[in-house]
Parts: C-alpha cells; structure tokens; sequence
C-alpha cells in the first residue's frame, strides 16, 4: 500500500511543501521511499530517496520543488524491489511533452502489459507495475489531447487497484480511483486551490475543509484552474477491507465510514462472539488499540497499556525483509512486567498475518508474568494472497492458509485465540460484502487474478 498526494494551488508555488506535508500525514502507507514531482511553470522537477519523508526531504530541497502543481509518493513495495530505482513518482516523456505518476494499488495483468510496451520499443526504468501505468497514459496521449477519453483507453487495460495522482509539463494535476474502488482517495480545495490525498488525514494538515472521496472509475482533471470529473469506467465495488481494519490511519474518513468507528465497532462485536474471562485487556500497539478499546468496554473490564510501542520504529507488518520484520517487533514493543504480572490477559490485535508479531508478543508477555495470555483477533483469518497492493503475495507466508485456529493457537503459544467472523467485520464497517473486497479471507476475488 502506497500513499499518493497532489495539489494545484492558484496563487502560491509552494507546492513541494503541500506535498511533504500531505505525504507526512500518510506516511504510515509506505516507508520505503519518498518522492515528490512538482511542475515549476516550464518543466517537471523531482526529487526521490529511500527512507521516511522527513528522511528524503530537507529544507533547501522543499524550496527547490517550487511550483504552483506538483504530485508525491511514499511507497510500500509490491512489485518490484525496495530500490531507488523503483521509487515514485514516475517521469515519463511522451510526443507533446512529460508526465509524472504516483500510484497506490497493484495490477494483476501488469507482466502481461509490460511485455507488449517492451516490445512496442519501451524502455522501462524500473520493475514496477505503476511504470506500466505511466507508460500505457503516454501512449494515450499521443492519440488524444483529452484526459478522459485517454483514461478510457488506459482504464480497459488495467486489471488491479490504482489510485493515482498524474501531473504534466503542461501544469496539469489529474487524480484518479480505479474503477473497483479498491484503494482510497480524496479531493479538497479551499481558496488556495485543490488538494489530492490517499487518506483525510493529508487534507485534515492543512486545514482544508471541503472535501470529498473520489468515486470509484471517476478521473478529475484540473488545469486552467478550473476541474473537471467524469466517472470513465465502473465496475463492481470492491473496497479493501483491510483498509478499514489496519492500513488507514483510525482518524481518516473511507466511504463515509470513520475507521475509528469501525475499528471499534469490530472489538464490540469481537467481545460478543468470543468473550473470555480475564483480568485486564491489553492493546496490540499501535493498530489494535481501537478495537481493544470496544473490547474493554463491551466485555466491562478494564483496558491497561501492558505493551508500550517505541515511537521511532514505525509500522513491521510493511517492512519489506521478513528477518527485519521479526528482528523489529521485539525492539518496537516491550511489556511492563508490573502491569501484568500474575494476570489473565486478553490481548487484542486488528490482525494475524504471518504470526510474527503474535508469536513474539505471547512469548514476551509470558516472560513478563503473565498467568494467561487470550489472544483476540478483530479481523478473520487471512487465507489467501492479495493482488491488489498488500504485500502477502504468497499464500507460503500466510500462517491461516494451512493451519487452522486451534493449530494457530498452539503455534503462537497461547491459552486461547479467537478471531472476528466474517459477518462481524462486514457489520462493523456497514457497507454490504459485495461491496468490499474481501478476497485475501475467502479466496474469491473481484477480479480475475493469475493462477
Ligand atoms: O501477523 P503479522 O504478520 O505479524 O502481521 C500482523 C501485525 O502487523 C501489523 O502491525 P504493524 O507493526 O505493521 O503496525 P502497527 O504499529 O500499525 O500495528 C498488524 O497491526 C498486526 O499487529
Ligand atoms: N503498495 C503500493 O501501492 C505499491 C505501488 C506499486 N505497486 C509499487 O510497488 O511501487
Ligand atoms: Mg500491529
């Protein structure tokens, strides 16, 4: 999962700094690498680095990125390595001039389209499928001057998740949802001008209070000051629910729903299907904090912080190396022995992926002296890969795709371990199953996926 940002401002040219500050309210997205691409009135001029966006971005270099339209990026590798040479935004030139591109999703047929392009006389840059993407829209508008009947055309290819936000030498700034709805974005203008952000919170920053989310197929296309919409291409909804459940941040708005909301709406309904006997019910920091909250509340017991999270290690599910993924969450979580000694403990987490962290928190808690350890999950089992931008490409990795609860709970070492069912987390977040994508838990997906 990536974090896309864009804005058009009509008086200022401060637009490398709107971008740093919207990439930085959404960094929790991507935390390989940033970038930043701002049109400075002739041409397009970027800088991309690995690392955080306070890492990548100084100063001196904010004032360089100056322009009244610019796009950024922080990405969360897919497809393609954690390299530099794969970061975003993506510069592409075309026969009336260039466009760069930042894309949040996956594309299931990108190989497919790449080998095409390559042999059409492309040379890609990078491995990634958002290259492909940049690639297939300078193609488009070589034939049409007209970025939506261009985006037709792109948009028949594409089969995946892409939420986009696309700029050209011309000043241009075009955002676009694709026409599943997989990925979140959102629009918001004030007197300033128009901003783009993956999630609320990048336009919640900068005080911008007029908003709204982009519909799904629909491309908006602001130039001359003036904006443009046109939803191009629809098919079903299919909104990732793993968004709602760890991915956004808990104060970001999607599809209406606050994920605070939701999230705690999932513990409520948790403690209702698999309720235990404990003394304290202790928080998986930080994405499970929300639904162990409902949790607490529903079951009446109290909630005690028993895990504290370094605030300088960042999120370890997203990291790209499973080594530093298990090597991390040991420094990043530590338990207070005196919270939690001689206790009975639920402990709830939004999510089981890989096991990792489970494995290491159950064991840490123990030590700490824990009597009991109840492991609580509010999402169900993920059994099956995702396609369309979260890395759990292989169902190898995936500790529910062989093993069943009872095996879980004897392979994470804990007393007991319950997960939300699947109708519990499609009543949390109100939207109906047909219109979520919920096929990293079923195996059934929106779209046709490879073999
Ligand atoms: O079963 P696993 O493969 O370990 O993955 C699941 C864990 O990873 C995530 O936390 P993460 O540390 O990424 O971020 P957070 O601080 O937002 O909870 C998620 O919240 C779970 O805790
Ligand atoms: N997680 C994402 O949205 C990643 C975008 C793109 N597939 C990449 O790997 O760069
Ligand atoms: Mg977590």
């Amino acid at each position: 999962m990536c974090g896309v940002s864009g804005c058009y401002l009509l008086k200022e040219n401060e637009a490398g700094v709107y971008n740093y500050l919207i990439l930085h309210a959404n960094q929790h997205r991507g935390q390989e690498s940033a970038g930043i691409c701002v049109y400075d009135g002739l041409r397009l001029v970027g800088k991309k680095g690995m690392g955080l966006v306070t890492e990548v971005f100084d100063r001196p270099d904010l004032r360089k990125l100056s322009g009244p339209v610019g796009i950024g990026h922080v990405r969360y590798s897919t497809t393609g390595a954690s390299e530099l040479v794969n970061a975003q935004p993506f510069k592409v030139g075309y026969s009336k001039g260039e466009l760069a591109l930042a894309h949040n999703g996956d594309i299931v047929n990108s190989e497919e389209l790449r080998r095409e392009l390559v042999s059409d006389g492309h040379a890609f840059v990078s491995e990634t499928d958002s290259e492909v993407i940049a690639r297939l829209l300078a193609v488009a508008l070589t034939e049409t001057d007209d970025m939506f009947e261009a985006f037709e055309d792109v948009m028949e290819r594409l089969v995946g998740s892409y939420s986009l936000t696309v700029i050209t030498s011309h000043g241009d700034l075009i955002a676009v949802r694709d026409p599943w709805g997989f990925r979140p974005l959102c629009l918001g203008w004030d007197e300033r001008g128009f901003f783009v952000s993956s999630e609320t919170v990048g336009l919640d920053v900068l005080g911008v209070e007029e908003r709204r989310e982009l519909e799904r197929g629909e491309v908006v296309w602001i130039r001359e000051g003036d904006v443009e919409s046109k939803v191009v291409r629809r098919e079903r909804k299919a909104v990732c629910m793993f968004e709602f459940v760890y991915f956004a941040r808990p104060d970001s708005i999607i599809e209406g729903r606050c994920v605070y909301e939701c999230r705690k709406c999932m513990g409520k309904r948790l403690a209702e299907e698999a309720p235990v006997e404990c003394d304290l019910v202790v928080p998986v920091p930080d994405s499970g904090r929300t639904a162990a909250l409902g949790y607490a509340e529903s079951l009446g017991v109290p909630m005690e912080e028993g895990l504290i999270k370094n605030r300088y290690v960042g999120r370890t599910f997203i990291m790209p190396e499973q080594e530093e993924r298990v090597r991390s969450i040991r420094v990043k979580l530590n338990p207070i022995r005196e919270v939690i000694k001689g206790c009975s403990l639920a402990v709830v987490d939004d999510s089981i992926v890989r096991g990792n962290t489970s494995r290491q928190i159950v064991e840490m808690l123990r030590d700490a002296g824990a009597r009991e350890v109840h492991m609580r999950i509010a999402s169900p089992p993920v059994v099956s890969p995702c396609y369309y931008g979260i890395d759990m490409a292989t169902k190898e990795e995936l500790i529910a795709a062989d093993l069943d609860v009872p095996e879980i709970c004897e392979k994470i070492s804990a007393d007991s371990l319950a997960y939300l069912s699947l109708e519990g987390l499609v009543e949390s977040i109100r939207l109906k199953k047909r219109e979520l994508c919920v096929g990293c838990l079923t195996g059934e997906y929106p779209t046709p996926v490879p073999e």
